[in-house]
């Protein structure tokens, strides 16, 4: 059997670009206009020059990937098929094909692929972001929607939020009195971290309130460590197949050290909700109350390890910390960015809430220009630009034979700013999702923005966090543009895209400094 080789990212970096330039320098001695690529015969779909050996592989190199296959999308069409070595790829940048996609073929492309390295818990054999849809994903979803982000599980948890959101002006109004900056994406972090940490493990294991800041800190540290690995994570998971018949492991100590930290963490606060006694849980079971009771149920629909528990923690914070750290940091910026959009939501917020007491969850649909503006922040800087499914068996869209094993990478990115299907694509107008006035026009709105607005994914594969989002978003920023001025260093907000990230980031971190609004604290 072939030993097993772990590639470091530095060594594979310089291979792959090596590699990349042996191919060009193939590719302009002996390339020819490529025929219709066909597979057993059938038509597979229009697929741009390619270099020989790896491919596509040099586009997705890119430093700004969404960018590079919107470009290519515009030059070569909607859907294209890619081949990275001899992994095959439709890359998909038009709603009218993704539609198509998700209503015709939902069940055959509700799989990820294999994830990248089976012995890790991040992304390894006990996943559930990567998990093939079948009991383990089933069941996994279930008690998800039942106990943490479904509806009901969000409003029994509206307490956890309302604390902490409190907690978090509190902080900005100390710095506003000592006149100091805020780095609104770090400030959003440990928000959006305190909030999850609390509904997965309950206010008794949230280490902040044990006085345990630095394992706080510590719990953070990994989450940043792991935002950073996903460009890694998806590369290992893309080439998984062919470098495996190699005996290659693409970045596995990378992914293996980072996971190791989230394993004890996760082993002694799993320890400590075990030793609680039963009557200690009633009337405040967290989520981890609820998986420990799955793990001891001998006749539970599917009988869950303790290595999925803790996959599962880790995939939760990942997914949900870097996502929502972001997009408030979008939002902010284009609020700052704007003055009209700023007072008019001032105003809203002033008529709905009033002065006095602080944005809560409830209110939030009595503040549609705040959830317009959140919906335009989410079309225009997507935090998940691109995702990723697999097809289980070959199928026919638009005529074309995919192959079974074919992933589909789907650019929300260029999908929502496609101009066929937004007016002014490129602009920040928050009207756009202004609900129609007549229920008729309302209802044709709903329908068409399911199509064509896609930042949580679509099918059953898509976000189940969508609605911690929108009420997490609603009322951080909601607080932060009734409390305070926003003041920023120089001219104007720099809204430069960073490059050589998988998620949107701003390239310039948002920092600006508080200044309180009001002479006296708001009422909770
Ligand atoms: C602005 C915030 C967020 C955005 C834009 C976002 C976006 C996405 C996208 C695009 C996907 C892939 C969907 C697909 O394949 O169709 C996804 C999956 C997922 N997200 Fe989110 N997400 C956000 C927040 C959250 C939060 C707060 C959580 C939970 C705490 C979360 C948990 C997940 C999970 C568990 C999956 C995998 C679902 C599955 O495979 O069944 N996300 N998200």
């Amino acid at each position: 059997m072939a030993a097993i080789i772990t590639v470091e990212f530095q060594n594979c970096f310089v291979f792959f670009i090596l590699l990349s330039l042996f191919s060009l320098l193939c590719y302009s001695l002996f390339f020819k206009k490529p025929k219709c690529s066909r597979h057993h015969g059938f038509d597979l779909p229009p697929s741009p020059p390619s270099l020989p050996i790896i491919g596509h592989f040099h586009l997705i190199l890119s430093l700004l990937i969404h960018k590079s296959f919107q470009k290519l999308s515009s030059k070569h069409g909607p859907f294209l098929y890619l081949r990275i070595f001899n992994v095959p790829i439709v890359l998909v940048s038009s709603y009218s094909i993704a539609y198509e996609i998700f209503k015709t073929q939902d069940l055959n492309v509700s799989s990820r692929g294999l994830p990248p390295i089976n012995e890790s818990l991040m992304f390894g054999s006990s996943t559930f972001l990567m998990a093939p849809r079948g009991d383990y994903w089933k069941f996994m979803k279930k008690l998800t929607v039942r106990n943490l982000l479904g509806s009901h599980a969000l409003e029994r948890s509206r307490g956890i939020r309302a604390n902490e959101l409190e907690r978090f002006h509190k902080n900005l109004l100390g710095k506003a009195m000592k006149k100091e900056s805020a780095d609104i994406g770090k400030e959003a972090m440990k928000l959006i971290n305190n909030i999850i940490f609390k509904m997965l493990m309950g206010r008794r294991s949230c280490l902040e309130e044990d006085g345990d800041e630095a394992e706080t800190e510590r719990a953070r540290g990994l989450v940043i460590e792991s935002v950073a690995l996903l460009k890694k994570i998806a590369l290992g998971t893309l080439l998984r197949r062919p470098l495996e018949k190699l005996g290659i492991s693409l970045f596995k100590k990378d992914i293996l050290s980072v996971f190791r930290g989230f394993d004890e963490l996760l082993e002694r606060i799993l320890e400590e909700h075990e030793e609680k006694k039963p009557n200690e849980h009633q009337g405040e079971e967290d989520m981890m109350d609820v998986l420990l009771e799955a793990l001891r149920d001998e006749n539970a629909e599917y009988k869950i390890s303790r290595n999925h528990i803790k996959s599962f923690f880790i995939e939760l914070f990942i997914a949900g910390t870097d996502s929502l750290r972001q997009t408030t940091q979008w939002t902010m910026a284009e609020i700052i960015s704007n003055p009209n959009i700023l007072e008019r939501l001032r105003e809203e917020t002033g008529s709905v809430v009033g002065k006095t007491s602080m944005i809560q969850e409830t209110d939030l649909p009595n503040l549609p220009y705040l959830q317009a503006v959140v919906k335009e922040v989410l079309r225009l800087h997507p935090p998940a630009p691109l995702f990723a499914r697999t097809s289980l068996k070959e199928c026919k869209i638009r005529g074309f034979h995919i192959p079974e094993n074919t992933t589909f990478l789907v650019n929300a990115y260029a999908v929502m700013r496609d101009p066929d299907s937004w007016e002014d694509p490129n602009e920040f107008k928050p009207e756009r999702f202004l609900v129609a006035s007549s229920r008729l026009e309302q209802e044709e709105e709903k329908r068409e923005q399911a199509i064509k607005y896609i930042p949580f994914g679509s099918g059953r594969r898509g976000c189940p966090g969508a609605n911690l989002a929108y009420v997490f978003l609603g009322t951080a920023v909601g607080m932060m543009v009734q409390g305070f001025e926003w003041r920023i260093k120089g001219e104007e907000v720099n809204l430069e895209e960073a490059a050589g990230e998988l998620n949107l980031t701003m390239a310039h971190p948002l920092e600006c400094t508080p200044v309180s609004r009001k002479r006296k604290p708001f009422a909770f």
